[in-house]
């Protein structure tokens, strides 16, 4: 019997569940935490959460909104993460997931069944026995931000510096800094919002970008930033789009060399955006420090590329996270580089019946990609539509591929990076050919025109 395995209850777990659940496929979702949410779960005790206690959506709630359900009015623009997991317990309760949802059982291996189908192994926290179950489909949606990653190979000295390091996915409030000169590293959103709440209580707070954002008001021209991603400019081509963002930001808050900061290389839509109005402030009061990367730690100290040396006390790595799928040999499936090997960000070519949910970052609204994705999954269960050949598929990332590279900056945290319009199209014509393919396979037509794979996912 058909039975679809959904790996989380994250959002990309809660969206795939809704569409499951909506379509009368039968299926288990498990969850190795004791509630559902995902990151979006303070101190969630799967130990995938990196909020902090301060957190609050760097994207506004329409964008943080599934299409299905809106968040409710009285939330303000950035919701609280508690705000958003009480939207995201709503969720559930309104299509009525819970009954579907296993907690506190972690997937512990995800095998390929000669003949088709696949055999997952999963434990209860507390259960004495490993359980194997054989399903037609398996859905992964793990989520992409809970693996931390340093840098590897480590700075050098990394291993005499005798202050505290920890990683931004251990941050939770700035206390334990109060009074100490701290490093923090990156400069993405971890990094810049750390540095910023911390430095109102640390003694210095230096932060060091490799390479230099630039930095987003988190309203621009009276509206959310993220807006930006999905209005009628997000159409305009890339050689439009990214000086008119670069002159909108000059005007929205003058000159990096304002706040010590270098102009940034890399065009603003090059890079995934950093938002943080705090950051912006305390760099101009002198309370944060830029500074370039790093080149070694002392003791106590730590060096920069361009020669100066600081003491420090403690250091915040704010570097980025993983791709990660521990349940699945690498041999099977793997992102090695923060690259996927999947069709649209959803279909890994040669292995029929697996499924990746939410691994595609867009630079604004993040939710509201994840019901179409899972719309699509069950389409292709269902088999409403049908994809195109393994071959197709494969030429058709490579292509997706060269294309991302000449837009995004080289780095791994850009390896999913897409532009949501782009995607939202590929995937509504994917599903015009899926259907057209179906078609054509029911009427035994092997003369028609083939559907051809799609491809622009940037
Ligand atoms: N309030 C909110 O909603 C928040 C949302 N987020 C989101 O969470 C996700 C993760 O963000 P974040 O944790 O900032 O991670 P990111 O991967 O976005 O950023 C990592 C940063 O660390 C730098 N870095 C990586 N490796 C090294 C290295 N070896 N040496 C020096 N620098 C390095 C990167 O630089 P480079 O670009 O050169 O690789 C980059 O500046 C993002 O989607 C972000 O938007 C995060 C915080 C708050």
């Amino acid at each position: 019997m058909r039975r679809t395995c959904v790996i989380g209850a994250g959002p990309s777990g809660l969206a795939a569940s809704r569409v499951l659940a909506s379509r009368g496929i039968p299926f288990d979702c498990y969850e190795a935490g004791s509630g559902i949410g995902g990151l979006w779960r303070y101190g969630n005790d799967n130990g995938m959460s990196g909020v902090y206690a301060s957190l609050h959506a760097n994207i506004s709630k329409e964008s943080m909104s599934f299409s299905s359900l809106p968040m409710p009015d009285s939330y303000p623009v950035f919701p609280h993460h508690t705000q958003v997991l009480a939207y995201l317990e709503s969720y559930a309760e309104t299509f009525g997931l819970h009954g579907h949802i296993g907690l506190r059982t972690e997937v512990t291996s995800v095998r390929p069944v000669e003949g088709g189908g696949w055999e997952v192994t999963r434990r209860s926290r507390g259960g004495a026995e490993a359980e194997t179950d054989r399903y037609t489909e398996v859905v992964v949606a793990n989520g992409h931000h809970w693996d931390p990653r340093l840098p590897d190979p480590a700075v050098p000295g990394a291993g005499v510096f005798e202050g505290s390091a920890v990683h931004a996915h251990a941050y939770r409030s700035p206390e334990p800094y109060a009074g100490q000169r701290v490093l923090v590293v990156g400069m993405g959103n971890s990094g810049c919002e750390i540095a910023a709440e911390i430095s109102r209580s640390a003694a210095r707070t230096f932060l060091s970008a490799r390479a230099v954002a630039h930095v987003f008001p988190k309203m621009l021209l009276g509206r959310p930033a993220d807006h930006w991603a999905v209005s009628r400019a997000a159409v305009l081509p890339r050689f439009l789009k990214d000086p008119g963002m670069a002159l909108l930001l000059r005007l929205a808050r003058g000159a990096p060399a304002l706040y010590g900061l270098p102009e940034p290389v890399r065009r603003p839509l090059a890079a995934h955006p950093s938002t943080s109005d705090e950051l912006l402030v305390q760099l101009a009061r002198g309370a944060v420090t830029a500074k370039p990367g790093i080149r070694s730690f002392g003791r106590d100290s730590v060096s920069f590329t361009d020669g100066s040396r600081e003491t420090v006390d403690a250091v915040v790595y704010a570097t980025g996270y993983s791709l990660s799928f521990p349940f699945l040999a690498p041999a099977v499936f793997a992102a090695p580089d923060g690259r996927t090997e999947l069709y649209l960000r959803t279909v890994p070519p040669r292995l029929p019946g697996l499924f990746f949910m939410g691994l595609a970052q867009p630079a604004g609204a993040a939710f509201p990609l994840l019901e179409p994705q899972a719309e699509w999954i069950a389409d292709l269960i269902e088999g409403e539509v049908l994809l195109p050949t393994p071959a197709e598929m494969t030429r058709s990332i490579a292509r997706a591929r060269e294309r991302h590279d000449k837009v995004y900056a080289p780095s791994y945290r850009h390896g999913i990076e897409i532009d949501i319009c782009a995607y939202r199209r590929a995937l509504r014509r994917e599903l015009r050919a899926g259907r057209r393919r179906a078609r054509r396979a029911d009427a035994r037509r092997p003369d028609a025109p083939r559907p051809a794979p799609v491809s622009d996912t940037v």
